[in-house]
């Protein structure tokens, strides 16, 4: 099965695409969504992050986001400490989707099996912002797709999605650079360029799948 990471800095439109990728029956997993039902369920990354957070981190379901935010968008060892604790965690639930079983579709009608459908069972994607800062989780990919859209744009979009400009700032620049091809040597990379309208992405989405027919 092909694995392909779709990755881009905050507010480029990842789980736009990603969302697109569903409707076309793709299977995505979405890394920060993820790294919030870990923080809700798992008692190991729950123990960590209140042994380095302290207990008022946690909440019963999940962590308390924006004192963490604040926290580690402030302070690059912090940010680093939590990158340590979490992504053990993100990196074995990747794996395990990687590793689930496609499912039976016996079920499915013959003439139901359009030439899409046959490579959404090919193929898996998860989208993350920061692979750079995984290299674990790279190795599991074949292929990385880069959602990309000019800065003020994604910043446009961060505060219409409700994030506060300062919030929003205070996150570009602690991804910056994090998504840039050279950063994923040996892998073969596509870009998703998002700075119009969802047709524009539409299309190149449907170009790069038709490429893995
Ligand atoms: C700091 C936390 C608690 C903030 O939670 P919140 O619900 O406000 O944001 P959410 O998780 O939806 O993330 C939104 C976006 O923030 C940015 N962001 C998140 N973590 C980081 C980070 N460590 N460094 C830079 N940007 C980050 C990413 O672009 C991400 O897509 C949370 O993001 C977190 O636990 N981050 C650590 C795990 C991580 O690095 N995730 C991102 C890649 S998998
Ligand atoms: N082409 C587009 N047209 C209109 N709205 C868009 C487009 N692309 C993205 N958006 C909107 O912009 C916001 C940011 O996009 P999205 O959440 O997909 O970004 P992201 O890269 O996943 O960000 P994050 O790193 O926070 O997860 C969302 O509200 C999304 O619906």
């Amino acid at each position: 099965m092909l694995k392909i990471g779709i990755t881009g800095s905050i507010g480029a439109g990842k789980s736009f695409v990603g969302a697109l990728l569903r409707a076309r029956n793709f299977q995505v997993l979405d890394a920060d969504c993820k790294v919030h039902e870990l923080y809700r369920d798992s008692a190991g990354l729950r123990a960590e992050m209140a042994a380095y957070f302290g207990e008022e981190c946690l909440t019963p379901t999940g962590v308390n986001s924006a004192l963490i935010a604040d926290r580690v968008f402030a302070d690059a060892k912090a940010r680093v400490k939590l990158e340590q604790i979490v992504y053990p965690y993100l990196n074995l639930a990747v794996a395990n989707f990687f590793a689930e079983d496609a499912g039976n579709d016996a079920d499915c009608p013959k003439e139901s099996a359009t030439q899409l459908t046959r490579v959404a069972d090919k193929c898996r994607f998860v989208e993350a912002a920061l692979f750079s800062r995984a290299p674990e989780l790279v190795k599991m990919l074949d292929e990385i797709w880069i959602v990309d859209a000019p800065e003020c744009v994604r910043l446009e979009r961060l505060v219409l999605r409700g994030l506060s400009e300062s919030d929003a700032k205070r996150r570009i620049e602690n991804q910056r650079g994090a998504c840039a091809p050279e950063l994923f040597p040996g892998k073969r990379i596509r870009t998703v360029m998002n700075d119009g309208d969802k047709l524009h992405v539409e299309q190149q989405l449907d170009e790069l799948l038709r490429d893995l027919h």
